[in-house]
């Protein structure tokens, strides 16, 4: 399996953020006007870009025009400390004009089966279909984590995620136990433009492994990744990408 990322790698997080933010503005910018639908990740990579776009980037996008949905969400309160809507309604919709009819955050007030049904409900009736009729992003917006998960497609749900006729599922942290509503493997790769922040150097040899296509670079869910559309875009620091060699 040829998996050829477009990688972009700066200095160090702070310098991925803003080279992420500058492809936004020019993400929005090539985008026919009208409605621009963008899937955010969430674990701990994504806030310092939230606070970039909050600090700097408020009259250099238009937020008028963004849907903003999850690739995955923690079966928590909106308030939880662990939620990643509430991560991003802190460092960045409390400080931009997003308009709130456009922030699509998963109901975790509902049971897990049935927020992942609404929100799957949710996507249809809001986004265009590609030719396979899944919903499609304009931009979607995907961390890495050690074990080489995504969204909350992880190795042990790897299969059954990669390959499911659903478009949200519920997933299960291995570790932690802790349910997740997630975008199926499918739907990620109907998005018109995949892009994986990705820093740090605990992520340095899982990188690698999936740039280099070593022999069980697909027993991680990253490496099934990559856009029918090939939109795909890694971007990365120099820790994570220290053993890329090229
Ligand atoms: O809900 C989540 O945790 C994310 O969507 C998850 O897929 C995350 O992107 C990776 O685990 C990387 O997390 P870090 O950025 O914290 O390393």
């Amino acid at each position: 399996m040829s998996y050829q990322p477009h990688l972009h790698v700066f200095t160090d997080g702070p310098a991925v953020a803003r080279g992420f933010a500058e492809h936004l503005v020019q993400r929005l910018a090539e985008h026919p006007a009208g409605p621009f639908f963008w899937a955010l990740s969430g674990g701990s990579t994504p806030k310092l870009l939230f606070s970039l776009l909050a600090k700097e980037y408020r009259e250099r996008i238009d937020w008028q025009r963004i849907h903003f949905f999850w690739g995955d969400e923690r079966c928590v309160p909106h308030d939880h400390p662990e939620s990643n809507y509430g991560e991003v309604r802190k460092l960045l919709f409390d400080h931009v004009p997003v308009v709130a009819d456009q922030v699509h955050a998963v109901d975790t007030s509902l049971e897990p089966a049935a927020a992942a049904a609404a929100y799957a409900e949710l996507m249809q009736r809001l986004l265009p279909s590609n030719t396979d009729g899944l919903p499609s992003l304009d931009l979607n917006m995907l961390g890495m984590g050690e074990d080489g998960h995504t969204a909350s497609i992880f190795p042990h749900n790897m299969a059954e995620l990669m390959a499911s006729p659903a478009i949200c599922a519920v997933a299960t942290h291995p570790s932690s136990g802790q349910l997740r509503v997630t975008m199926t493997g499918p739907v990620l790769n109907a998005s018109a433009e995949v892009v994986f922040l990705i820093t740090g150097n605990s992520k340095t040899q899982r990188v690698a492994q999936i740039l280099h296509r070593e022999p069980h670079a697909e027993t991680f869910p990253v490496a099934h990744i990559q856009p029918g559309s090939g939109r795909l875009h890694w971007f990365l620091d120099g820790a994570a990408a220290a053993e890329v060699g090229y």
